[in-house]
């Protein structure tokens, strides 16, 4: 089976522009990543320079986040969020732009952490205009916009494989087709969801499945979850997607995991 590499959490002791070639260089023909930029409309060149170092990689670019705030202060995206919707609606543009040039077609948008101030309702309307905007500007270029139930941030209102769901259902509702659920196994997991019944029912829906074991989010195999079990009864269900590598692990050791089931 041929893996995605999230170059977001994984490679990254290597600069951003290094790390598809060292993908590649791994063995693997496809990457994904969280926005890349610190900006949700960066600079003409620095989007370019991102888009080079795939294409000259020689790797897919098989699914990007649109821009979700600052994530290492705790942002999980603008979706939702009161005050930055102009903000969000400009980085559609850019999303659209880099999937174009690349090829890339899966684009998750973090669907943003509760606000005190407004009420669910408020956050939940604007969230419904924007994955609106959201998915009109990638259909052009076939793309699937991908919500994703997301752990470790307690503001985060999407936290099951159902609440991610019911905001896919509204916004096919609202006549928008090219939606889907990001099916996180670990997430999903440490958020208490029953993974193994979520495939069950869903997995001919997916849009996107990513892995990481757990506790921990390493590598499979280094906590408990059963990740080949449900890779393979996903695939039986009918997903017929990508499978994306999220867990943190040391470069040098990042893929032995594989290299030993390989063996
Ligand atoms: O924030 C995270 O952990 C994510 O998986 C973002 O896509």
């Amino acid at each position: 089976m041929s893996y995605t590499v999230n170059c977001s959490i994984l490679l990254t002791e290597l600069p951003l522009l290094e790390r598809a070639e060292a993908a590649k260089a791994a063995g693997f023909d496809s990457v994904e990543f969280w926005w890349p930029f610190a900006e949700a409309v960066p600079a003409e060149a620095d989007v370019d320079a991102f888009i080079a170092s795939i294409k000259n990689a020689g790797v897919q670019l098989a699914g990007l986040n649109f821009f979700a705030g600052d994530m290492p202060a705790g942002d999980r995206g603008l979706v939702s969020w009161i005050g930055r919707s102009s903000e969000f609606k400009d980085n559609v543009s850019v999303v659209a732009a880099i999937g174009a040039a690349t090829g890339c077609k899966a684009f998750n948008a973090l669907y943003g952490n509760r606000q005190d101030e407004h009420t669910p309702e408020e956050q939940d309307e604007l969230a419904l205009k924007n994955l609106l905007a959201a998915t009109a500007g990638v259909a052009p270029i076939g793309g699937t916009v991908l919500i994703e139930p997301v752990s470790g941030t307690p503001a985060y209102p999407l936290k099951t494989a159902a609440d991610a769901l019911s905001v896919v259902n509204k916004v096919k509702e609202a006549g928008a087709g090219n939606i889907a659920l990001l099916a996180d196994f670990y997430h999903l997991s440490v958020n208490g969801d029953d993974v193994a019944d979520v495939i069950e029912k869903h997995a001919h829906e997916f849009g996107h499945v990513q892995i990481a074991d757990a506790p921990g989010r390493g590598a499979p195999g280094t906590g408990n979850l059963p990740l080949g079990e449900w890779i393979t009864r996903s695939r039986e269900l009918g997903y017929n997607g990508g499978i994306a590598l999220e867990y943190k692990q040391e470069r040098e050791t990042a893929f032995n995991w594989l290299i030993r089931q390989n063996a």
